[in-house]
């Protein structure tokens, strides 16, 4: 979709989803739609907005952190379904600004506004510029206290996609410096739940096989899929819980994301063959056994420690800070219960499953995950130490 486009609310087949007026009790879930500079993420949108799906799906377009002089931006909300078409046309304004500050200031007000004039969405994808860190966006938009209360109150997030340009992204990491050396590009796939590794058409086997391999050890945690043109099933980027405190699937593990011989093992009693970090950024994959109730507590201050002040706890300060992008786990108190572990940057949440988890088929060994910069072997030693000690 060019920069001129105009977003679209599709509204496919009528009467299947009628506009409902927005329900107290029922947010509307939303996703983030990163990835570099020409991935594909527009062409994602478009088809998703041509596309007859039966969902009402508000697009948001934001290009803010393209240019310092933004224009304020213009948000058409029109079905195609809708003989009226140009009658059931609607726009919404966006601040100029930096990207967090506009929708948190006024972007998640803008949502809220449109969907009490226009009924509740189905489902809300927000495309971010290119050049976007989607971090912090995905933190604004995750549900917590100040959102609850507050803004956001309607909305919250239901993951992270990134869309990876199967023939460019390794030239693009290499490539693409910022201030801290990370580079967006990396950050994106880094924070991602759900990855698009596109353009799989023109790009030669032996290249997405080596970015696909590279990005299960930058982010374990991501189910990719290889794309043409973005076509793939709905169901596997909408609704997909990746932020949910509720019950969530299982950190999901695909076949070659699990350890051969040469590659890290997670078992404490096993030491790692190598610790594959690229710019910094690394993923910390651990077992978790049962815990005591001390241990949650000693994961608890480790996890706070290690988010909260870049370092281990017992450490004063780290030579080599760490910071942490994502993480997520799911482990088991000695009482039988299950804990999910979620966070994105310095904000995270440990919450209780209510549901019981042979039930819900989630296995008994737990794990945890993180990815960041700064994640050494001394690092994944302090972890290991404290989730074996539990033993
Ligand atoms: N061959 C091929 N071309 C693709 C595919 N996906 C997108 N393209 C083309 O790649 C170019 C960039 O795609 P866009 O969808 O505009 O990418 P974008 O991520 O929105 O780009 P920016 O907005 O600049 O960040 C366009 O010419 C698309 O037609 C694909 O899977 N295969």
């Amino acid at each position: 979709m060019d920069e001129d486009d105009i977003p679209m609310l599709v509204e496919t087949v009528p009467g299947i989803t009628e506009a409902a007026p927005a329900e107290n009790t029922k947010t509307v879930p939303l996703t983030i739609i990163c990835g570099f500079l020409g991935a594909g993420k527009s062409t994602l949108i478009r088809r998703i907005l041509s596309e007859r799906h039966g969902y009402r799906i508000a697009v948001i377009m934001n290009d803010f952190g393209d240019t310092a002089d933004i224009e304020a931006k213009t948000i058409n909300v029109a079905g195609p379904e809708d003989p009226n078409i140009e009658g059931s046309e609607e726009v919404l304004e966006l601040a100029n600004g930096c990207l967090c500050c506009s929708i948190k200031d006024t972007g998640v007000a803008a949502i809220e506004k449109l969907m009490q004039r226009k009924g509740a969405f189905d489902h809300i994808l927000l495309e971010t510029t290119g050049l976007a860190d989607p971090g912090p966006i995905a933190s604004l938009f995750w549900q917590n206290e100040e959102y609850s209360m507050g803004l956001g109150r309607d909305i919250h997030l239901d993951g992270v996609v990134c869309v990876v340009d199967a023939v460019f992204a390794q030239q693009q990491i290499e490539e693409d410096h910022s201030e801290d050396g990370i580079g967006e590009s990396l950050r994106q796939i880094a924070c991602a739940d759900v990855i698009l590794l596109n353009k799989t058409d023109i790009a030669p086997i032996e290249r997405i096989t080596a970015i696909e391999s590279q990005i299960a050890q930058l982010n374990p945690t991501a189910i990719v899929h290889r794309t043409v043109r973005g076509q793939i099933d709905l169901k596997h980027l909408m609704g997909i819980k990746a932020y949910a405190t509720g019950p969530i699937p299982t950190v999901p593990v695909s076949p070659h994301h699990e350890h051969s011989e040469d590659e890290e093992c997670d078992h404490p009693d096993h030491k790692p063959a190598h610790h594959y970090e690229l710019r910094g950024i690394s993923s910390l994959q651990i077992t978790c056994p049962t815990l005591s109730d001390s241990s949650m507590d000693a994961l608890d201050e480790w996890i706070r420690t290690v988010l909260w002040e870049g370092h281990l706890p017992g450490e004063e300060t780290s030579a080599q800070g760490i910071t942490i992008l994502r993480c997520k786990g799911m482990f088991r108190d000695e009482s039988g219960k299950t804990h999910i572990l979620q966070g994105v940057r310095d904000m995270y949440e440990i919450t209780t499953l209510e549901d019981k988890a042979e039930e819900m088929g989630i296995p008994d060994e737990g794990k945890v995950v993180f990815i960041g910069k700064g994640l050494v072997e001394r690092v994944r030693k302090s972890l290991v130490g404290l989730l074996s000690s539990s033993l």
